[in-house]
């Protein structure tokens, strides 16, 4: 991506604010750009989670909760899912939508950082994140909060943005984001906020780089399946 002032790496407060201000159209925009796509991206973490019914897990970053719900549907009413995140806005519309799906009694949405998460050690069946380790300002310390809370061999599924190793890929990505999805973001005032994709994925590490990063935060294996020709991927890493 070409360097801009959007460039500069913004600071949790100046994240958290970013995803405040979008949460009335975030969902409507990511489902509008990726023509519905993400939604399928989203199925693959959750797949890959290893998510059973039954099982107690936890969706990282959880925004507006479209991980969260795919989770509850998956463990069942004998299940239990925590949303985690800090952007209150994204919290509330997940719980609505919870509400609206009948999922209240197993969802809980907890208003924490994923830098110092506030769940005991050893807890969780299953995580996901989805679209958040890119956002954090300290990625090594995200991934030792996902190993620290999930149960010894359980997975954790990571969706994020790629970047892809073919150039055409690459070029193409750059000019979608550029072309298409900034503009749309524009028309509701929100330039800026969706103009910090192309940079944040543009430092993000590789998924190769990924992996290495998930070892040493003491995961013992680690996985990365790109996706969408390698413009988004998933890194499965396992307690
Ligand atoms: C669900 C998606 C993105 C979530 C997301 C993540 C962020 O870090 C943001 C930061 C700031 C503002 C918004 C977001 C944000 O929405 C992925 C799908 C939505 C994307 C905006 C669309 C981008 C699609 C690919 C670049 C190209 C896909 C092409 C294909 C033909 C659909
Ligand atoms: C792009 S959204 C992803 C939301 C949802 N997982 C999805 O896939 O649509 C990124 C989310 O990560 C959250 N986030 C970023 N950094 C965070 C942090 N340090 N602690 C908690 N949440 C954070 C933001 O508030 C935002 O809701």
């Amino acid at each position: 991506m070409a360097q801009s002032p959007h460039d500069a790496k913004p600071n949790a407060n100046d994240i958290r604010d970013l995803f405040d201000r979008i949460a009335p159209v975030y969902d409507e925009l990511n489902q509008s750009l990726s023509f519905g796509l993400h939604r399928i991206w989203k199925q693959m973490a959750v797949d890959w989670s290893g998510a059973q019914p039954g099982m107690n897990v936890l969706d990282v970053c959880c925004g507006s909760g479209d991980l969260a719900l795919l989770l509850a549907r998956q463990v069942g009413s004998q299940g239990q899912v925590t949303g985690a995140d800090f952007a209150v806005a994204q919290l509330a519309i997940a719980a609505q939508r919870a509400a609206d799906k009948g999922y209240s009694q197993r969802t809980q949405w907890v208003e924490a950082d994923a830098l110092s998460l506030p769940f005991k050690s050893d807890c969780y069946d299953a995580l996901t994140m989805g679209y958040g380790l890119r956002n954090l300002t300290d990625i090594p310390q995200g991934l030792r909060e996902l190993h620290r809370v999930l149960k010894p061999g359980a997975k954790a599924a990571v969706l994020d943005f790629h970047q892809p190793s073919s150039e055409l890929a690459k070029r193409f990505q750059q000019w979608y984001l550029d072309t298409i999805v900034v503009p749309a973001a524009e028309r509701c005032g929100l330039t800026e906020e969706y103009a910090y994709i192309g940079p944040s994925v543009d430092r993000f590490p590789s998924g190769h780089e990924q992996r290495h990063l998930a070892q040493a935060a003491g995961f013992s294996k680690a996985i990365h399946y790109p996706l969408a020709g390698g413009m988004m991927g998933v890194l499965v890493a396992q307690k």
